[in-house]
């Protein structure tokens, strides 16, 4: 049988109007517009397609989308004075600095200097130590993305074992965070795990974030398994390249219960959360209440 295509594009258009709504809310009664900002080194052709769609879907939910497009030779210091300027200015709520960055910035250094309040891609270390004791924090956009979709397939993911394939962290640590907290029994899986088929296949959730083009296959999954793919993996093809997870959509698919299809998957899922986070994150400035449903 095949399994549920779970579609991520849908999903996220949901989320995008849940915010849109809020952003009306916010003007209309508080006279207040939330703001993202967009920090770009460098001419990755990857994240410059990432940061256009981000400002597009920003300024489409009604907030202000600030992008800084700086040259790949910018110093370490000049990006820092200006995170430190867009942390002072109020009409910022959001501020995220696309990784990575060129070799010769630090980006641990860069992660810290974002006031974690602005932090809405959930990186600095006291909102990882918030998320990892179970207080309120800025929550990691891809992971908050995956969890969305997993309450929605299970309604409750207690007692379900949950493995994750990847502990990076960005990813695969504060996902695992996430499922802990929503009392899943999980595992972490990476590079050293000794027989990660057999651990994969014990999986009623499997989320794949390895970076490895289709390496998840079908023989590897549990009948009946929800299989989130996180990678993003372009490939040759023919003369051109495609889009690829880190799953084996083809062979996955007739095993699985319900998977996330790459494009299509995740990958619309993260951005939709990231304006959710700003929402978040400007609410919580102003002492407002927060949208309910577009948090963790
Ligand atoms: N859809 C989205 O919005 C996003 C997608 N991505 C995609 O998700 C994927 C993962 O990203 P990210 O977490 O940043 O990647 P990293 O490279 O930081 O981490 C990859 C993880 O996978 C593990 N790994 C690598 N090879 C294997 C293997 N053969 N077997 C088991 N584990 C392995 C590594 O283990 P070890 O630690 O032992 O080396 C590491 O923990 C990428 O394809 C990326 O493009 C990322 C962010 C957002
Ligand atoms: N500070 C920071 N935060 C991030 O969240 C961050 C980052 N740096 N660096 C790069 C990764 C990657 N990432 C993606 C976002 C959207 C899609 C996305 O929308 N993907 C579409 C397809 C896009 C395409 O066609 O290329 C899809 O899967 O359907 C993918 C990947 C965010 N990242």
């Amino acid at each position: 049988m095949s399994a549920k295509i779970i579609d991520g594009k849908a999903f996220a258009a949901n989320v995008r109007g849940k915010v849109a709504d809020h952003v009306a809310h916010l003007k209309e009664v508080n006279g207040i517009t939330p703001g993202l900002a967009v920090v770009l080194v460098g001419e990755d052709p990857a994240s410059q397609v990432y940061v256009r769609n981000k400002g597009k879907q920003t300024v489409e939910v009604g907030m202000n989308s600030i992008e800084h497009k700086l040259d790949a030779s910018t110093s370490e210091a000049d990006l820092l004075a200006l995170i430190d300027q867009l942390n002072n200015d109020p009409e910022v709520h959001g501020i995220l600095c696309q990784l990575p960055v060129p070799d010769h910035i630090d980006a641990d250094k860069v992660l810290a200097a974002i006031s974690p309040a602005k932090d809405v891609d959930g990186f600095h270390i006291s909102n990882v130590g918030l998320l990892g004791t179970g207080q309120k924090a800025m929550v990691p956009c891809t992971p908050l993305g995956c969890l969305m979709m997993l309450r929605e397939e299970h309604g409750s993911l207690s007692g379900l074992n949950a493995v994750v394939v990847g502990r990076s962290n960005i990813v695969g640590k504060p996902m695992a965070q996430l499922l802990l907290r929503d009392s899943a029994t999980v595992t972490i899986a990476h590079s050293r795990t000794k027989d990660i088929e057999e651990v994969c296949r014990r999986a009623d959730i499997l989320v794949a974030a390895v970076g490895r083009p289709e390496m998840i296959t079908g023989d590897w999954v549990k009948p009946g398994a929800t299989v989130i793919d996180v990678g993003i993996n372009r490939i040759p093809n023919g003369e051109k390249t495609k889009l690829v997870g880190d799953v084996h959509f083809d062979s996955a698919v007739e095993v699985a219960g319900a998977i996330t299809p790459v494009p299509g998957g995740v990958g619309p899922m993260t951005i939709a959360c990231l304006l959710a986070n700003t929402v978040t994150a400007c609410c919580r400035a102003h002492g407002l209440e927060e949208p309910e449903g577009l948090t963790a």
